[in-house]
């Protein structure tokens, strides 16, 4: 039932993208639109960035996705296939982690594993055992595979999550925030492993709400904001479209603002021994000189590159702060 007859064979087209929605929307019950008009498409390969404050729609979005929930309109794709139509054939090729991962606390590590294996119908008995201990040793958890799994850090959690959609080869992995609730040091384990997993070919879709997080492991990104989709691309090329911001250290910060602003250089911004500005259209050189010429004692001058963050503020006009 739902899937499509062998007289309509499905189509993966690849430039079509792992993920792809199109006008994807989802009004809640209550009237609440969560997701609005949705056109996201996630290139084979790509570590994809899902980037938004809390409340933005990203789970929403994901669990549409996976086909857990319904959409109110508009389509979903995932692998090729229309979601939620397809998910017996699309999820066993997808590893999910979504709302951290449902553990027994009262089982070890490799237990809880073995469980998960062992609910799957396609997964072979014979080489269970061998296949759990390649997903513990994936993630870095051999030596811990015989705690019980409730004396494990919030971490050590995450990773025996991320085994568990390990167990498999997948084609794509779906993370919901997976660094949520982690301290740092948990936070760069959880990042490394996923630059380590899509290293080998696999597409990684995540969602965050940490700027920086997205900027350290994704190729790519897509920022969310109210349900609405603010911008889609590599993430060179969205920070790349935006302007970087042209600096002077300088303990003369007051003559080095003034000079700039006399040079009609816009948003000069002052702060302790540093005067940033936006990039003036005539020479660095120029510049350089008239702050010299002005008695400027110039320590470090030059253009920074722009960070996901300016291309964010740049794109909304607002910082992205976020509560919690
Ligand atoms: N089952 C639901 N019924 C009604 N409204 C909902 C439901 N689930 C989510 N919402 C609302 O939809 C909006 C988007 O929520 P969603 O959880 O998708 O955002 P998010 O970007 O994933 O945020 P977070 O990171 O906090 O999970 C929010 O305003 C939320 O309150």
């Amino acid at each position: 039932m739902g899937e499509p007859s062998a007289e309509v064979p499905e189509q993966v087209d690849a430039g079509d993208g792992i993920i792809a929605t199109r006008g994807l929307t989802k009004r809640f019950r209550g009237g609440q639109l969560a997701v609005d008009g949705l056109d996201l498409t996630v290139p084979a390969g790509s570590v994809f960035g899902f980037l938004g404050p809390n409340g933005s729609g990203k789970t929403t979005t994901i669990r549409m996705l996976m086909g857990l929930i319904e959409p109110s309109s508009g389509t979903a794709r995932v692998l090729g296939r229309p979601m939620p139509r397809s998910v017996r054939t699309v999820l066993p090729r997808v590893g999910a982690l979504i709302e951290g991962p449902a553990l027994y606390g009262f089982l070890s590590g490799r237990d809880n594993l073995l469980r998960y294996d062992s609910a799957d119908p396609t997964a072979d008995p014979r080489t269970r055992r061998a296949r759990v201990a390649a997903a513990l040793d994936r993630v870095g958890l051999t030596a811990a595979s015989g705690k019980k799994a409730k004396a494990y850090s919030l971490g050590m959690k995450q990773r025996l999550g991320l085994a568990s959609a390990l167990l498999q080869p997948r084609e794509l992995l779906v993370l919901d925030e997976p660094t949520n609730g982690l301290d740092p040091q948990g936070m760069r384990e959880i990042r490394s492993l996923i630059r380590e997993l899509a290293s080998d070919g696999t597409t990684v879709f995540l969602s965050s709400h940490l700027l920086d997080e997205i900027e350290q492991v994704c190729t790519h990104a897509a920022v969310m904001a109210q349900g609405r989709l603010i911008t889609q691309g590599s993430v060179t090329e969205l920070a790349a479209g935006t302007r970087g911001r042209l600096f002077v250290t300088t303990p003369d910060v007051g003559d080095a603002a003034r000079v700039l602003k006399e040079l009609g250089l816009a948003d000069v911004v002052v702060a302790e021994e540093r005067v940033t500005a936006e990039p003036p259209d005539r020479e660095l050189a120029e510049v350089n000189e008239a702050l010299v010429t002005a008695g400027v004692r110039v320590r470090g001058f030059g253009v920074e590159r722009a960070s996901l963050e300016d291309a964010f503020v740049a794109l909304t006009g607002e910082g992205f702060d976020v509560a919690g």
